[in-house]
């Protein structure tokens, strides 16, 4: 068909089996008499730079990789005037966005998926000058990484889990927050808070995401009150690992935009990389702001 398509690989992400199903993809596209042109990922950073600078010249753009490779191809095509269509074949650990999108991992499937030619235009999340796909969040587990296969599919529990792990009281984050959203400003202490465009967080559909469509301009904002004493800690925890919201102790509201304000820095996570630390999040859904193939 003479379409120009880009490959970008991560071939650190997950187990690195995206290796083979790079053969099967470069074979389906040459059957199709395309131009297949690959990249391999040297380091951090890099999808970004090959997608910005490669990606106006292509038709497709095909990412195998985990979350942070995505997240890192979206952050290179979002401020191009002239995108590609983005596809998408998770290799990495947890790949909460595909299994939003029900993105499978054959890459047959992905070939058969391009074939089909099914465009769908998504929303994206920018978080002050940096975008995220599918979860911006900060406070009680964010000093480290979630996105490890073993300590955390579920995010959640992990909360849960350390905050029972938290004896004393005094370590658990107390942010004191002013968050402004819907017109209204909400002030309060949270340990904790996530903004989310995905029916899945840390690989599991929770309180705030169940209801989530990736196309509607929407962001689930879910956020949680700092317990003053172990009682408190227990009603959270409780709640957390039935995944409900307990309003005496969540916020929970949907959103196209919001500002999140504090006296303190707060370290941030986007799609479970580090985020940086900031005291003002001006965080906007970029409504269908990249085409991918599904
Ligand atoms: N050649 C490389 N060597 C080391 N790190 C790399 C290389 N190429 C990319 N990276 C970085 O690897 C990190 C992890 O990649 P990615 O998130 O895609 O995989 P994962 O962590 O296995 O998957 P997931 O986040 O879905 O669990 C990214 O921050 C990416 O920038």
């Amino acid at each position: 068909m003479n379409r120009n398509v880009m490959i970008i690989m991560n071939p650190k992400a997950g187990k690195g089996n995206g290796k083979s199903a790079l053969f099967t993809i470069c074979d389906r596209f040459s059957k199709a008499q395309d131009h297949v042109h690959v990249y391999i990922t040297q380091s951090k950073g890099h999808a970004i730079t090959l997608s910005k600078e490669l990606g106006p010249s292509h038709d497709i753009l095909l990412c195998i990789g985990g979350d942070g490779t995505w997240n890192e191809v979206i952050n290179g095509v979002l401020p191009l005037s002239t995108q590609p269509h983005l596809a998408y074949l998770p290799s990495g650990t947890v790949n909460d966005f595909a299994s939003t999108l029900k993105i499978s991992k054959s890459p047959e499937k992905l070939m058969d998926t391009i074939e089909r030619w099914n465009p769908f235009a998504c929303d994206i999340g920018l978080f002050n000058t940096r975008y995220f796909t599918y979860v911006a969040a900060f406070g009680i587990f964010t000093d480290v990484s979630y996105s490890t296969p073993q300590q955390s599919k579920n995010m959640f529990g992990k909360v849960a889990y350390y905050l029972e792990g938290m004896k004393q009281l005094a370590n658990i984050p107390r942010y004191h927050i002013k968050l402004h959203v819907n017109g209204e400003t909400i002030e309060d202490d949270y340990m904790f808070g996530c903004i989310t465009n995905s029916k899945y967080v840390a690989g599991f559909t929770t309180v705030s995401t169940k209801h989530a469509q990736l196309d509607d301009g929407l962001f689930e904002i879910l956020m949680i009150r700092t317990p003053n004493n172990p009682l408190d800690a227990q009603v959270i925890i409780a709640a957390l690992l039935k995944r409900e919201v307990n309003h005496d102790w969540m916020y929970f509201t949907t959103a196209s935009s919001l500002d999140i304000e504090s006296i303190e820095d707060i370290p941030w996570t986007l799609d479970g990389e580090d985020g940086g630390s900031t005291t003002l999040a001006h965080i906007e859904n970029k409504n269908k702001a990249v085409t991918i193939l599904v």
